[in-house]
């Protein structure tokens, strides 16, 4: 269980006040339930049909439309992406994506990001928003949407995931989590199968659902793929065996976009709606009248189209949705103070990884050399490539429908220059990336800065030759060239990182001219503004990796499926792999430097966890007893440095071998931020719940405590434990 930090948290608190509570608890379905059966009872069987079938691609004001229904004032539903903010949207602002937010590690700034997201829904009209997507999880180091989510561990997920759907309900926005389930690739996306076994599944694929059922989300979207041989939008085990059964999911499943592919079969198998209601032509339509005809023929019975209709009732009641929501207008002005979320979600996410010499912050120099497209704005127009599909200028998000319009845009140039102005530093600025020119715009400069940039996206546009997943762990417009060139000029080179997910950084570390690399990843508008705060000081960096940067692409040891994916690596994905096969990562999970130091000291560990099996009724998420706490871990952080900073203290936790199935070596099951003044401690607290500490038996289809010895590992990374200790169970 993740603990709560103090870092950002009273200004989450503050700017939550004001907010809706978020339904919680298992008993806040009963009287949206009620409420639902009550309506359902005054409608007719086409009411019924139109409920559950969105009004066709592009005809209606919102990605996603069902029509009215007046005779239980239940309104034309705008459904719209998504993850980080109101797709098409031009009063509204782009939030930093997710793997920025996962990047922070800090929970009640995730949180608000999500109840900031939901005010700009809610103050749009948009009832259900299509986020967040801890789907796909991240089992490729490629994959074109992995920056849509929060990073490459279920529970980092499942936390992330949870908490911004709580954010997002808060403000009053049904929450659609997506995409269901082991939708990793986007090439083949649309033909492959996912074949996954069943304890990788429950470990990894469906873990962050679990938790987003546990908060109640409103909503999940079952996935384009296959899933073990059926279509994950008609996929009895996936959506009736897993989501509703096992996870007691109470809410609907939407189809992705054209991800269904019968009438009866999704029906029939535990699909609610059907979006958008045709293809892309308009011409194919799978509900709406052949649904009608399916019921009238018994194909489809009453009571299953029923239960679509009160659950997709219900999520509107438990969201109070019935009450006095705003009318649709994706247009409307609705930014309000969120972009100082989205600053800090950009700031806090950055990673230092590495600082020769304490080159960082800067102090006053008297002339920076910035080198790099990626340095300046977009020269077409911030806005200019659909759905952000393309590279050019600076980065702040992937490409694909999880994007949004930014209404500005403030790259690192334009915040660089602006303080440089102020301390009376001279800029000379190359804004391209072309090698040539490099010498002469360094020559005299005390620091070089040099930008990089990794973009990858949705596999519906293709940027400079890439559909979607990235083909290589390189960085784009020859950015190795670039450093190697910067570095030939100047004996101070700084490199700044804008990328989707890992890059392999060989080549840049190379370079003995190479003093520090900063991590700046996916900061959406307030890109400059976030690395200023970072390079000059004003904030200490706090961000720690969300996944693993490796030596090279081979030794994540996997690759992309080209047809379908037996997903053959089971549990060992991203730092479970490197554990396991024993390769050094070059900068592995969890890391991430600071301007100052933290120790970490006096671990205490109580535990009341009893080997055996879960038990007890099912409560959204799974099944009572698997969210109690069953052990406790403290650990004293101290900053023993001369700056205040925030430290992420991650627990990992080892599993008993014996009578075990092969576990991995660690899992990430806790974090805490803390932020310190010089010399100030705090407590790190991990409550462990039942769940956190058993493995998926797939024998007895439960989670299981094992008998034996637990090891808790307490530090600064996945490879930098600092504290050790155990329980026994
Ligand atoms: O937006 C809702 C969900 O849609 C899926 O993405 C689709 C995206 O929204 C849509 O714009 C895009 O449409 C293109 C279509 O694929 C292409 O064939 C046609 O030529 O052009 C269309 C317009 O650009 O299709 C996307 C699916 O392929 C997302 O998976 C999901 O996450 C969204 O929430």
């Amino acid at each position: 269980m993740y603990a709560r930090l103090s870092a950002s948290a009273l200004l989450g608190l503050l700017s939550l006040a004001n907010a809706q509570s978020a339904p919680s608890g298992p008993e806040a379905w009963d009287d949206a339930y009620d409420k639902a059966n009550a309506a359902l009872a005054k409608l007719s069987q086409q009411d019924k049909v139109n409920i559950v079938t969105g009004v066709g691609w592009e005809k209606g004001p919102c990605v996603g439309n069902t029509p009215r229904i007046s005779s239980i004032n239940y309104p034309q539903l705008c459904l719209q992406d998504g993850p980080l903010g109101i797709r098409f949207g031009t009063g509204t602002n782009a939030f930093t994506p997710a793997i920025q937010a996962g990047s922070t590690w800090d929970v009640e700034l995730i949180r608000q990001r999500g109840a900031y997201l939901g005010a700009e829904a809610k103050g749009c009209g948009v009832h259900v928003i299509l986020g967040p997507a801890p789907g796909p999880l991240g089992k490729h180091p490629n994959g074109g949407r992995n920056w849509e989510g929060f990073g490459a561990d279920p529970y980092l997920q499942g936390v992330a995931a949870s908490v911004t759907i709580e954010g997002l309900q808060s403000a009053g926005v049904q929450s659609t989590v997506k995409h269901f389930i082991a939708n990793e690739q986007e090439q083949n996306r649309e033909t492959m199968s996912s074949n996954v076994d069943d304890r990788s599944m429950h470990e990894l694929y469906l873990w962050p659902f679990a938790e987003a059922v546990h908060s109640n989300v409103a909503a999940v979207m079952c996935s384009y793929n296959k899933v073990n041989g059926s279509w994950a939008c008609e996929n009895d085990k996936i959506l009736n065996g897993y989501l509703k059964n096992e996870l007691g999911f109470k809410g609907y499943v939407m189809s992705d976009w054209n991800a269904q592919h019968t009438t009866n079969g999704a029906a029939n198998n535990g699909m609610d709606m059907t979006m958008p209601g045709s293809d892309y032509n308009g011409r194919t339509v799978l509900w709406g009248p052949q649904l009608t005809s399916a019921v009238n023929n018994n194909q489809v019975s009453k009571n299953r189209l029923d239960d679509m209709v009160r659950r997709i009732l219900a999520s509107w009641y438990l969201l109070g949705q019935d009450k006095g929501y705003p009318n649709i207008n994706i247009k409307a002005n609705v930014q309000s103070n969120h972009k100082e979320n989205i600053r800090a979600v950009a700031r806090d996410g950055i990673v230092l990884l590495k600082n020769d010499n304490g080159i960082l912050p800067l102090q006053k120099p008297k002339k920076i050399a910035l080198v790099g497209s990626a340095a300046v704005v977009n020269p077409k127009g911030i806005n200019s490539c659909v759905d952000r599909g393309c590279n050019t200028g600076a980065l702040g998000m992937g490409w694909g429908s999880g994007t949004t319009e930014y209404p500005y845009f403030v790259a690192p140039y334009d915040a660089i220059r602006a303080r440089a102005q102020s301390d009376g530093t001279q800029i000379s600025l190359q804004d391209s990336d072309s090698t040539n020119n490099v010498q002469s715009t360094v020559q005299g400069a005390d620091v070089a800065i040099v930008f990089i940039t990794a973009d990858s996206g949705e596999g519906y546009i293709k940027v400079e030759g890439v559909n979607g997943d990235r083909p290589n762990l390189d960085p784009w417009h020859n950015g190795n060239d670039l450093v190697k060139a910067a570095a030939q000029a100047s004996k101070n080179v700084i490199v700044v990182v804008h990328s989707v997910g890992p890059i392999v950084l060989e080549t840049i570390l190379a370079q003995p001219n190479v003093k520090a690399i900063v991590w700046a990843g996916l900061p959406s508008q307030e890109n400059g503004n976030a690395l200023v705060d970072v390079l000059y000081g004003l904030v200490s960096p706090s961000g720690k990796l969300p996944y693993t940067i490796g030596k090279s692409m081979s030794d994540y040891g996997i690759q992309l499926a080209s047809g379908n994916d037996d997903f053959k690596e089971g549990l060992f994905i991203d730092y479970r792999h490197f554990d396991k096969a024993g390769i050094a990562p070059r900068y592995e999970f969890g890391f991430g430097l600071s301007y100052t130091n933290f120790t970490y000291s006096d671990i205490t560990i109580t535990s009341t966890a009893k080997a055996g099996a879960a038990s007890g009724a099912t409560v959204p998420g799974g099944r009572a007893d698997l969210f109690e706490t069953v052990a406790t871990v403290t650990a004293t952080i101290t900053n023993s440095g001369g700056v205040e900073g925030a430290e992420v203290a991650q627990l990992y936790l080892t599993l008993p071998t014996s009578g075990v199935p092969e576990t991995p070596t660690r899992q990430l099951r806790g974090f805490a931020k803390l932020k310190l003044a010089p010399g100030a401690k705090g407590t790190a607290t991990f409550n462990l719940r039942r769940k956190d500490v058993s493995y998926w038996d797939t024998r007895t289809q439960n989670w299981v405590i094992p008998a034996g010895v637990f090891g808790v590992g307490v530090g600064a990374s996945s490879r930098d434990l600092r504290l050790n200790g155990s329980f026994t169970a």
